[in-house]
């Protein structure tokens, strides 16, 4: 907590977040620390009863071993604490890869660990290049002495994670990618709406797994909410993170700016009107893309079939619930989807119709340390963060079963 703006400012340079949005990722990161410390006193096992006389059944909980986190770029510090916090309180050691991009927020972390007190070995950064990054994780997953692996990335690398996690059958959470729909339907508080896609879709250039990708509005109030989230957008002051009053960074990588410009011309030639910028620009350095509003989408673009990781907002129509849904769910992905209206009913049906392991319901923000994270299909599997959930993860159930001398009956 002591060090939180020398990590932020080092966040900021690593990934191009503005500073308030880096000072607001260790804020949520250690929101994680907090919690976990708790689960560590809660992690408990069972003593039961048998059929059988003079017999006692016992569950007792014990670290699973070692663990890796392979680790991405885009929120460096809340990733390695959300996992790192939750192997610890089950008293497992870690081994941190972090992203090649951010390297340097994390080794930091470690160094402030080992000065409060940790001993060395118990949390452990192996940094790599790029090139090193497939052969060092493989090696990791493949590893004999490593019992658990946790990894936050794409889907692809997950599904090779994965196979290198079958060989030992090692213990494995995977979250993944989103492609997440937000809906908006026609009773809903739109002002409301605006507020939590600003927040959702720019947040971190919109470099965020469980960010709003497709986001369906219903006829009666496409063009309303369109006006009103176009204003707001051209607010946005793009810029150095570093610098005062900047609210939207650059890419953090050159590939970032490329797959944004793919989408939008992309959107363009599947008949996509552009609301708002779409123009990369020509001059100057770093990888900037301006907030860009595509409107008219439609399920042929490439935007409605993957996560673009950047500054494109696409706004789909649609008229029907049922349309919403079936929009919704015609994805392989299922991390994060959101709903806004005021119909409680529709709340609860969409709830449980929409494919995905996270619901926002009138909000763009769920993520948070009491809540399990975590996607179903293909978004991967486990969960992080929540109660007794996510330090599971880390923990072995080891069933015992105890025979007891005769217990003499007493008579009270
Ligand atoms: O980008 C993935 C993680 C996002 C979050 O924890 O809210």
């Amino acid at each position: 907590m002591a060090a939180k703006n020398d990590i932020a400012t080092i966040v900021t340079y690593e990934t191009g977040k503005p500073l308030v949005e880096a000072l607001g990722e260790v804020n949520y990161a250690l929101g994680f620390v907090w919690w976990f410390s708790g689960e560590a006193e809660r992690a408990q096992g069972t003593v039961g009863y048998s059929a059988i006389p003079n017999r006692r059944t016992i569950t007792n909980k014990q670290p699973v071993g070692v663990s890796v986190a392979l680790v991405p770029w885009n929120l460096p510090v809340a990733m390695i604490l959300r996992k790192a916090s939750a192997a610890l309180a089950a008293g497992c050691t870690m081994i941190i890869k972090p992203s090649p991009e951010t390297p340097l927020s994390v080794l930091a972390l470690v160094e402030l660990a080992v000065r409060a007190g940790f001993d060395k070995g118990v949390l452990t950064v192996m940094t790599t290049d790029l090139q090193c990054t497939p052969s060092l994780s493989e090696g990791l997953c493949k590893h004999p002495l490593v019992r658990k692996v946790t990894f936050t990335g794409s889907t692809r690398i997950g599904k090779l994670i994965s196979h290198h996690c079958s060989d030992g059958l090692k213990k494995l959470t995977l979250e993944l990618g989103g492609n997440c729909p937000f809906v908006v339907f026609d009773d809903a508080d739109v002002g409301k709406a605006v507020d939590a896609l600003m927040q959702l879709k720019w947040h971190h250039t919109g470099q965020a797994c469980i960010t709003a990708n497709r986001v369906y509005v219903q006829k009666g109030i496409y063009d309303e909410f369109q006006r009103l989230f176009v204003e707001r957008t051209k607010q946005l002051k793009i810029g150095h993170g570093a610098v005062d009053g900047t609210t939207l960074g650059p890419l953090t990588t050159p590939g970032g700016v490329d797959k944004v410009e793919a989408h939008v011309q992309d959107a363009i030639s599947h008949g996509g009107r552009i609301a708002l910028g779409g123009t990369r620009p020509s001059h100057g350095s770093g990888f900037f893309y301006p907030a860009t509003v595509i409107s008219e989408a439609n399920d042929k673009m490439l935007v409605a079939a993957e996560e673009t990781f950047g500054p494109l907002c696409a706004l789909f129509r649609f008229g029907t619930e049922d349309e919403a849904v079936g929009y919704a769910n015609n994805t392989s992905l299922g991390l994060a989807s959101y709903v806004f209206t005021r119909d409680v009913s529709r709340i609860w049906r969409l709830l449980e119709r929409l494919e995905a392991g996270m619901v926002g319901l009138n909000t763009g923000n769920q993520s948070a340390a009491e809540l399990p994270f975590g996607g179903i299909k293909e978004s991967g599997y486990g969960k992080e963060s929540g109660k007794d959930i996510a330090i599971n993860e880390y923990l072995i159930t080891k069933s015992a079963t105890l025979t007891v001398d005769e217990v003499a009956s007493v008579k009270l």
